[in-house]
């Protein structure tokens, strides 16, 4: 077996430098462009991520991380877990990504602690798993062609299984990875990388015997690749040794959030993930070596913490950023050449496997590894005692007075904040970008676009209504823009899911709210209708959850520093009139630690975060949060303890699976009846059927009617008709009540 290369990453960004596949992909769905179209775009995006990576001297390659929508549901795929009722579709990979007319599509939910999203495996007693290997295999061949060898990676089969809950068809699907072990090495492949990030969360002792079992049984194949099992997310822990005692040449360990491991592994080679994939800031090469130094075992390879799928392509496409700043950050690009300048600078001698010389290497490493820099920033604001909901009453006496001031009907409709946001809006803020386009006339369209969203929503008879967010380029880039103490770049796009990205800010300094930011908007709403119209602003936690974020602050204190921002935000909309205010935090679950002994803790402080945001407003004022995910069983008691009178919440998506943990909830609660993250236009009697299920459960007085989300990724024609379909439905149980 072949030594494994000394560098590596574990996986990089796939959406294309300038976002080519966001608009093949969109392009082929909208059928301006065919699958010939699409499948080109795809091949220049790996033939030059594999050229790139080469270039920059990175040794291992890998392949297979490219995806047209999402690694999990090609692990699917590859696996033949295709249901049934996809497999006569047009194609069936984008029909259970997205759904089609006739089909809803497979759920979708976060990957782990990111703000990515993977397509939910569906398995049941009709799952016949066969091996489809073409992906991988077509991968390996066409980077051959182009002269690089490359490791396969694919999601383990413990990962796989518990992200679909089907951990009992482990030795089915085992039989596909020994299949597909065999394939790869017929086809002369060195390595392949299985995924295991479920390993760094806490684990059962069931589960740990199925890694047992799994590895021991891969690794017992006949001819195959070496293996590589690659943990990240956090430390390995107890999983770490069950690895350690099957035969897999290879184990990845993310070295920025687990400590190095603290067991010998001297039969093995430790890829030591001592570069970031999770954040921007330049590594410093003296943790990373003295990191790279500590590891016990017979040879150690260096790398990145994850895949790099997490963060932007490059910094040198952000032209506009304070070069201060600059100097201090790492996209993808950069932290390739991290990772090779670590290598050589661990490793100076040789190309053959390797224990790093001394724990004393001298950081004399290439200009991309400069040492880090200290935070330029000033100190940082104490940090405030968090506070109860001071100043707010029981919710009985809320519910009462917010009751006498909205007067608002049973099973009252709304959504969620965003309309469409057309080309011709995205086009507007680009052409202000440019200097192109004035802001006093950009926002003369941004005031056209709310009076059309009131006037569409007055129409449709939605009872409590919302701007439509037509100013915002997104829920947390928005707000960054208008806060002290964060960048915003230009490029900087990373995937959420599917064709979707977003260009996390950077939060570097301490937060202030220099001036009012939507209190202008929220109010020349409310001008234009008798109704109410919500004011609609991001909590703290998902500000600082969807950022890349300092790191000399507890993330705590950073999150305080951001509620405060908030607070005051709350409390000029109130000054204006507004009547219902909705905190979106959207990303309290996905900050949720993986392991158990540190939720409680990041429980209390993330809803004292949010109490503090919203606890200066008066009984009269309503708020709302939102949620948007489905596995929120974990933090039912934290999303109660947020105290907002109402809560929307995903359920349309999947299946309502949320309604029988959330009935035991005492305040406004409004599980989602419309998927919005699928074109297909729901029927009235479609969303009856889950408002009944809704009834079935909860009050009917506490019942409000929404969609899962916020409609910006939809069109029009989508909203009106599903918003149609939405208050029938609504007004026929009403009428019924
Ligand atoms: C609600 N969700 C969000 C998450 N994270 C966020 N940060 N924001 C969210 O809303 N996580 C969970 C969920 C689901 N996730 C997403 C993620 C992304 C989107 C989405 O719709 N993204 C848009 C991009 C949004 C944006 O930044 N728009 C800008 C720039 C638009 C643009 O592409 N401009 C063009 C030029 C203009 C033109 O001529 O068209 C360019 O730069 O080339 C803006 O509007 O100004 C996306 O399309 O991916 C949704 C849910
Ligand atoms: N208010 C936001 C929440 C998304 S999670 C929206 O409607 O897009
Ligand atoms: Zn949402």
């Amino acid at each position: 077996m072949s030594p494994f290369p000394t560098s590596t990453v574990l996986g990089y960004p796939r959406i294309g430098p300038h976002r080519e596949l966001k608009r093949a992909l969109e392009s082929y769905w909208d059928g301006r462009a065919t699958r010939d179209d699409l499948d080109r775009v795809g091949a220049e995006i790996r033939e030059r991520t594999w050229r790139r990576l080469a270039e920059l001297g990175l040794e291992g390659l890998p392949s297979n991380t490219f995806s047209m929508y999402d690694q999990v549901l090609d692990t699917a795929v590859l696996l033949g877990a295709v249901p049934a009722r996809y497999r006569d579709a047009d194609d069936p990979y984008f029909a259970m990504a997205r759904g089609t007319e006739q089909l809803a599509p497979l759920r979708m939910t976060k990957w782990f602690d990111t703000n990515y999203h993977y397509i939910v495996p569906e398995i049941g007693p009709d799952t016949v798993f066969e091996l489809d290997p073409g992906k991988p295999l077509s991968e390996v061949r066409e980077a051959r062609a182009l002269g690089y060898e490359t490791r396969p990676v694919v999601v383990g089969p413990v990962t796989f299984l518990l992200l679909a809950s089907a951990l009992d068809r482990l030795d089915e699907v085992l039989a596909c990875y020994e299949e597909l072990l065999s394939v790869l090495a017929a086809e002369g492949v060195a390595w392949v990388q299985l995924d295991e990030p479920a390993l760094v969360a806490d684990r059962t002792p069931e589960e740990l015997a199925a890694v047992r079992t799994a590895y021991e049984r891969l690794g017992a194949a006949g001819a195959r690749p070496g293996l590589f099992v690659a943990t990240y997310f956090g430390e390995t822990g107890e999983a770490l040794p069950v690895l350690a005692g099957t035969p897999v040449e290879a184990i990845g360990v993310d070295l920025v959030r687990g400590g190095v491991p603290g067991i010998d592994l001297p039969g093995k080679t430790v890829v030591a993930g001592v570069v970031s994939g999770r954040d921007v800031w330049r590594t410093s090469p003296e943790r990373a070596l003295a990191a790279l130094a500590g590891v016990r075992a017979g040879r150690v390879t260096v790398s990145t913490s994850c895949s790099l799928l997490h963060v932007p392509y490059d910094v040198a496409a952000e032209p506009r950023l304070d070069p201060a700043l600059k100097e201090r950050l790492a996209f993808a690009e950069q932290k390739v050449a991290e990772v090779v300048a670590l290598s050589r600078t661990a490793f100076p001698s040789s190309t053959a496997g390797l224990v790093p010389a001394a724990p004393s290497v001298a950081p004399s490493v290439a200009p991309s590894v400069a040492p880090s820099v200290a935070p330029s920033v000033a100190p940082s604001v104490a940090l405030p005692a968090p506070v109860a909901a001071e100043g707010r009453g029981p919710y009985a006496e809320r519910a009462a007075a917010q009751a006498e001031r909205l007067r608002l009907p049973p099973l009252p409709t709304t959504t969620i904040g965003s309309f469409p946001q057309t080309g011709a809006l995205r086009a507007a803020r680009a052409a202000v970008a440019a200097g192109t386009l004035s802001r006093e006339d950009y926002e003369r369209r941004v005031e056209a676009e709310i009076e059309r969203v009131i006037r569409l929503q007055e129409g449709l008879g939605l009872d409590v209504l919302v701007h439509g967010e037509p100013e915002r380029n997104d829920m947390v880039q928005y707000f960054a823009e208008h806060l002290d103490g964060f960048a915003v770049t230009a490029n900087g796009w990373v995937q959420s899911y599917g064709s979707r990205c977003t260009r996390p800010p950077i939060l570097h300094g301490d937060v202030g709210r220099p001036s009012p930011i939507t209190v202008r908007w929220a109010a020349y709403a409310q001008s234009l209708t008798g109704k109410a119209v919500k004011g609609m602003l991001t909590g703290p936690v998902t500000i600082v959850a969807w950022s890349f974020v300092r790191d000399d602050l507890p993330l705590r204190d950073v999150v305080f520093q951001v509620a405060d921002a908030v607070r005051e935000e709350v409390s000029d909309l109130e000054a204006a009139g507004v009547k219902i205010i909705q905190v979106d935090e959207p990303a309290l679950r996905e900050l949720l630690p993986l392991r158990r002994a540190a939720q409680d803790d990041y429980l209390e402080w993330a809803v004292a975060t949010y109490r503090r945001a919203t606890s200066g407003a008066s009984d009269r004022t309503q708020i709302h949060t939102h949620l948007c995910y489905s596995d929120a069983d974990q933090i039912l008691a934290a999303i109660d303890g947020l105290d907002a009178d109402v809560t929307t919440i995903e359920s349309a998506r999947s299946g309502g699976r949320i309604l029988g943990a959330v009935k035991a909830f005492g305040r406004g609660l409004g599980p989602g009846v419309y998927d919005i993250h699928s074109p297909r236009v729901p029927s009235a009697a479609e969303v009856e059927e889950l408002l009944r299920a809704t009834l079935a459960v909860l009050p009917a007085e506490r019942v409000w009617v929404n969609p899962d989300c916020g409609l910006k990724t939809r069109t029009y024609e989508q909203v009106e008709a599903s918003l149609a379909n939405v208050v029938a439905a609504a007004r026929e149980l009403r009428d019924a009540l």
